[in-house]
């Protein structure tokens, strides 16, 4: 399609749009504000850059051994690079702690600095990105019993402790160094296989190790702390300490932000009702973005009915500005970078079609009591020529349209990809 073809065909649907009351040009605008935090680890499997490496734990699991995995910093940071330049809007890097440099030294995880994150943080000054943090209590042999925060051998809790503490301090670096917030998202992965008694006790032990953490208070124009909850892993299927309750409780009462990963719930569940619910009682989210697949909480994203929902539920709230976009996915199956390309534009594009939904027509029906018409709009609204908006908005940010993208996908993988190491599983 040609640029005059794409820009005539913004300005029909603009004006189909503003029949139901909404400005595209605006929509654009808040879109662009919209700033979604690229995770790191669909790069390299979660694997990271430790020189000891362990193999990936914490019941989590990546399936699958696609060629062009990054095996170094640098590739894993040309594959961010090409991804960055298949997107539009603004973006964040989700880091977590296993991804630092250490040079070939062994660098436990109670003795990380920000010097070993230093390259990353000049990375993301050039690369024009903010950065978020986190701590990594999985793939080690102190977690291998499957308690980390909440273990009761002391040791092997303060261990994780100081651990989560230098992360903390880290975040807090990497915010003041590039001028924006970095989320510090705490996830742990303790929890039990079956049948575990002494629930209250790992709970009580997990506050505790929370409460010490948390003790350092830090600007929050530099770092925020998250806390992200679980239903169960594999491995942790009868009991994971971290619950949504506990961590809700938590985050409620510490005034610290709230992670709502969509694959950690119950699949009836669904995170874009919670949305307005826990805004009653927290300044701030952290969404992870992901698609659930039966016991698996991590396929990409999608534009399916649960990251449509959340996007709607954020919007509709108009909390934009209370939510914090992430993404968390790792598929070992196809292209690394188009697994990337597809759930982050899946991401935005929910966020595109709920900024493009005529919420107050709809909202005017259903006071009137007229569900019927509510249902309707709700459905025509899917068939509105959103397409167009995506193809200018896509123009406008001089980045690649979606009939594009194979080909870009294709060729980075033919000059790339394919000529690093056999990824072995
Ligand atoms: C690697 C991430 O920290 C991890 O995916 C976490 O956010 C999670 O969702 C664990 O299931
Ligand atoms: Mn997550």
């Amino acid at each position: 399609m040609s640029n005059q073809t794409i820009i005539e065909t913004y300005k029909l649907a603009k004006d189909v749009y503003s029949k139901y009351g909404i400005d595209t040009d605006k929509v654009l605008e808040s879109l662009q504000n919209l700033s979604i935090s690229l995770h790191c680890w669909q790069a390299d499997d979660v694997g990271g850059f430790e020189t000891k490496a362990s193999s990936i734990g914490g019941g989590i699991q990546v399936t699958g051994n696609y060629p062009g995995k990054a095996n170094t910093v640098e590739e894993m940071r040309a594959d961010l690079e090409k991804v960055l330049s298949l997107l539009p809007g603004n973006h964040k890097l989700n880091l977590h702690a296993i991804y630092g440099e250490f040079n070939g030294e062994m660098v436990d995880r109670d003795q990380i600095e920000v010097k070993h994150f230093q390259g990353w943080i000049d990375w993301a000054k050039r690369n024009n990105v903010g950065i978020d943090f986190n701590a990594t209590c999985f793939s080690h042999p102190k977690a291998e019993d499957g308690f980390t925060l909440s273990s009761k051998d002391e040791e092997v809790r303060k261990f994780w402790i100081e651990h989560v503490k230098r992360c903390r301090e880290i975040s807090n670096e990497i915010g003041k160094q590039l001028g924006q917030p970095c989320i510090h998202n705490t996830w742990i992965p303790d929890g039990s296989k079956d049948m575990c008694v002494d629930r209250l006790g790992h709970r009580t032990l997990l506050k505790a190790s929370l409460d010490e953490i948390f003790e350092t208070e830090y600007d929050s124009k530099y770092m925020k702390d998250a806390v992200e909850s679980k239903l169960f892993g594999i491995g942790s299927e009868s009991m994971v300490v971290g619950s949504y309750d506990f961590y809700l409780g938590y985050a409620i009462k510490n005034n610290k932000l709230i992670c709502l990963d969509n694959g950690h719930f119950h699949p009836t569940e669904q995170v874009g009702d919670k949305i307005s619910s826990v805004l009653q009682f927290v300044d701030e989210i952290l969404l992870h973005m992901t698609r659930g697949v039966r016991w698996d909480s991590d396929h990409v994203v999608t534009l399916n009915d649960e990251s449509t929902l959340i996007a709607q539920e954020v919007v509709r709230a108009g909390a934009l500005d209370k939510t914090n976009v992430g993404l968390d996915f790792f598929d070992a199956s196809i292209n690394r970078v188009g697994a990337y390309v597809t759930g982050c534009r899946a991401a935005r594009k929910a966020f595109l079609l709920a900024l493009l939904e005529p919420t107050d027509l709809i909202k005017a029906h259903e006071e009137k009591g007229e569900n019927f018409e509510r249902m309707f709009l709700l459905e025509q609204a899917k068939s509105l020529p959103w397409g167009a908006v995506w193809d200018y908005y896509c123009l406008q940010q001089q980045t690649a349209l979606d009939s594009e993208i194979i080909d870009v996908v294709q060729d980075y993988e033919k000059s790339h990809l394919l000529h690093r190491g056999e990824v072995l599983v």
